[in-house]
């Protein structure tokens, strides 16, 4: 089968047929966050800040995939994860980015039906478990919590100056396949807000092939700004037919018996 994307032939409808968990899964993601309602989040006041340990890097791959664009820094990198609804420590593994070909679509993760107009993933494994010792291990371990993903939305406003050394390198990767070794350090913690207290969590899945049911989901409330211009870079990105990649994100998905905590009121 012609490896997956995310245009009519081979985009989220068609991944069932090599990952059938994309139709028969009951923890899937992403989902849409409904804030008010029956099925809606849920406050819950034991959930603390979400803590990260992100000294800059100093050694990264920047890469386009065919289906995002992701900064993969070398195996050496200390960055850590922990608090929130985490009970154990995770590394940091890589980042990446969804995003649609205007503003009002682009997002995985929705909030009461909206659409922001991309989606930042931060990409961690749970280096205190006893059952793998690496990413691609602890995705094919059936561990339920085997990762963490944190997700920011990204909303049009001003340029993000802390996420220019990246929009700014995303021409160096416009053809498929391209990586650059990422030119100096980056200060990923400057991306960030301040404080990660406000939060949706829940248990879900990769968003994309093998669509794994092992991710701890943590989708900050508050979106990062980024200009008109850093959004039209991520545009220009190719997936590998030539084209720009127009959508890298998959639909919600049924929540079925999950609930969804909520960090605040
Ligand atoms: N969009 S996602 O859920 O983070 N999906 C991922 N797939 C494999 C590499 C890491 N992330
Ligand atoms: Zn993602």
């Amino acid at each position: 089968m012609a490896p997956w994307g995310y245009s009519k032939e081979n985009g989220p409808a068609t991944w069932h047929k090599d990952c059938p968990i994309a139709n028969t899964g009951v923890r899937q993601s992403p989902i849409d966050l409904i804030t008010t309602g029956q099925t809606c989040a849920k406050y819950d006041s034991n959930l603390k800040p979400v803590i990260v340990s992100y000294p800059a890097f100093s050694e990264a791959t920047f890469l386009n995939n065919g289906h995002s664009v992701q900064f993969q820094p070398s195996a050496g990198n200390l960055s850590e994860l922990s608090g929130g609804p985490l009970t154990k420590k995770y590394k940091f593994e890589q980042f990446h980015f969804h995003w649609g070909n205007n503003d009002s679509e682009g997002s995985e993760h929705r909030v009461n039906g909206k659409m922001y107009p991309a989606e930042l993933h931060l990409v961690h494994w749970n280096s205190e478990s006893p059952n793998f010792s690496s990413f691609q291990e602890a995705v094919g371990s059936n561990d339920p919590h085997a990762l963490c993903v944190l997700g920011f939305f990204l909303k049009v406003g001003a340029e993000n100056a802390s996420l220019k050394p990246i929009t700014d390198l995303l021409s160096k990767v416009k053809n498929a396949g391209s990586s650059v070794s990422f030119p100096g350090k980056f200060d990923l913690k400057a991306v960030l807000p301040e404080t990660l207290t406000d939060y949706y969590t829940y248990d879900g899945s990769l968003t994309t092939p093998p669509l794994a049911e092992c991710v701890k989901w943590i989708v900050f409330k508050e979106p990062i700004e980024v200009s008109t211009a850093q959004m039209e870079a991520f545009r220009a990105v190719d997936d590998g037919h030539g084209k720009p990649i127009t959508g890298n994100y998959r639909p919600p998905c049924p929540l079925h018996t999950r609930t969804v905590a909520a960090s605040f009121k």
